[in-house]
């Protein structure tokens, strides 16, 4: 074995690379402002640094895990590319990824990443790299990497109109707000006391918050602005995207069900996850989720979603299919 090292793409100082911050249309954006908060996110120290094992492998721990006690998704998919990363080139970055979740990730034990190097051409190469617990695969995921390359053919869609940030509430200070209102039942209190303890590190702020009391049929769609909590600095792009790969699982599955408030999910996992990167981006500055589902059927939902920068400029899509095994709920008048 060689010697034991921590191989993280946050070692990795990317600022002298060719990437830098431009906007769709190829301009140099103004310099980003710094984030409000200034300690180091958990992402970085902990979550995102996996430990070099040996040549293409790779450890990683936990930090937060959902209530469903499996692993959370994307905490897999940003170790898988934490690690396909650290095997590539500082000039190469990831353009796109393709995941399957096997097996349920158990939280009681790290994980493993082996990386296999499927292909190194020219212009791009190909990661494939398996998460491995209890010596079975929980995750397979293909990474594909390119270098930076000019291109006349350049556009994109345009950014949803929503409120800034600054105009709206933490999930957090939801959660206070709801638990001012009287007449809560104790279920409901218990529920957004488990919210307030989970150790999520991300920072959201919904731009349509759910109504307590009103649980109505929706459109399958929501939007929410998302940035890592803590510090991630700008000096690493490779990072950005990983953290982007773990905020992107984040209340994404869950939009397939906002059509049916008269179910609740007995059993809900995502099967797959995609993603492109378009752009530069810090994932540690707000950034605009807009999540939608286009099908739901056969006990699967399908969600595709946009990353935006809050410059407008689409940072990197995601698609997911998830299973979705429900039971009907009996409404209550106060239940959230
Ligand atoms: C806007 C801001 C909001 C803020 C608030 C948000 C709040 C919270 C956000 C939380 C976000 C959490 C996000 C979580 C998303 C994830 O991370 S999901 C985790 C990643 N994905 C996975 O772990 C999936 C891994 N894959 C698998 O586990 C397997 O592939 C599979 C289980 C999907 C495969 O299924 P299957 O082939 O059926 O496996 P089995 O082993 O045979 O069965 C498993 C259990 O399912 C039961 N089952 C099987 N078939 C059926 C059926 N037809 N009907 C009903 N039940 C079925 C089977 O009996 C097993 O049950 P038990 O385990 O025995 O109970």
């Amino acid at each position: 074995m060689a010697e034991k090292q921590t191989a993280t793409t946050s070692d990795c100082d990317c600022s002298g690379s060719n990437e830098t911050l431009k906007s769709a249309d190829g301009e140099i954006s103004d310099s980003p402002k710094p984030p409000a908060q200034d300690l180091k996110s958990v992402l970085v120290t902990s979550v995102l640094s996996l430990e070099k094992l040996d040549v293409d492998l790779y450890r990683g721990t936990h930090h937060w895990v959902p209530h469903t006690q499996r692993l959370f998704g994307g905490q897999i998919v940003g170790q898988a590319l934490v690690a396909a990363a650290d095997t590539v080139g500082d000039s190469l970055h990831a353009h796109s990824l393709h995941c399957y979740f096997v097996r349920a990730g158990d939280p009681k034990v790290p994980v493993l990443y082996q990386v296999d190097h499927t292909r190194d051409g020219r212009s791009f190469a190909v990661r494939s790299v398996k998460a491995i617990q209890h010596g079975q695969p929980i995750l397979t995921c293909q990474v594909s990497f390119h270098m930076v390359q000019p291109s006349p053919l350049q556009h994109q869609f345009i950014m949803p109109m929503v409120p800034p940030p600054e105009d709206l509430l933490t999930v957090e200070e939801l959660v206070h707000l709801y638990l001012s209102k009287p007449d809560l039942t104790e279920k409901a209190k218990q529920g957004l006391n488990k919210i307030l303890a989970a150790e999520v590190p991300l920072e959201i702020k919904p731009v349509h918050p759910p109504h307590i009391y009103r649980l109505t049929a929706a459109e399958p769609k929501k939007l929410f602005w998302v940035r890592a909590g803590g510090l991630i600095g700008e000096g690493n792009m490779k990072l950005h995207r990983c953290v982007a790969a773990y905020v992107s699982d984040f209340a994404f599955l869950d939009t397939a069900m906002l059509s049916y408030p008269n179910y609740r999910a007995k059993f809900i996992a995502s099967l797959d996850h995609a993603m492109w990167f378009h752009n530069t981006f810090r994932s540690d500055e707000w950034m605009l989720y807009e999540c939608e589902s286009p099908w739901a059927g056969g006990s699967r939902g399908l969600v595709q979603g946009r990353l935006w920068r809050r410059d407008g400029v689409l940072a990197a899509s995601c698609s997911q299919e998830g299973v979705l095994r429900v039971t009907p709920v009996t409404p209550e008048p106060s239940k959230l």
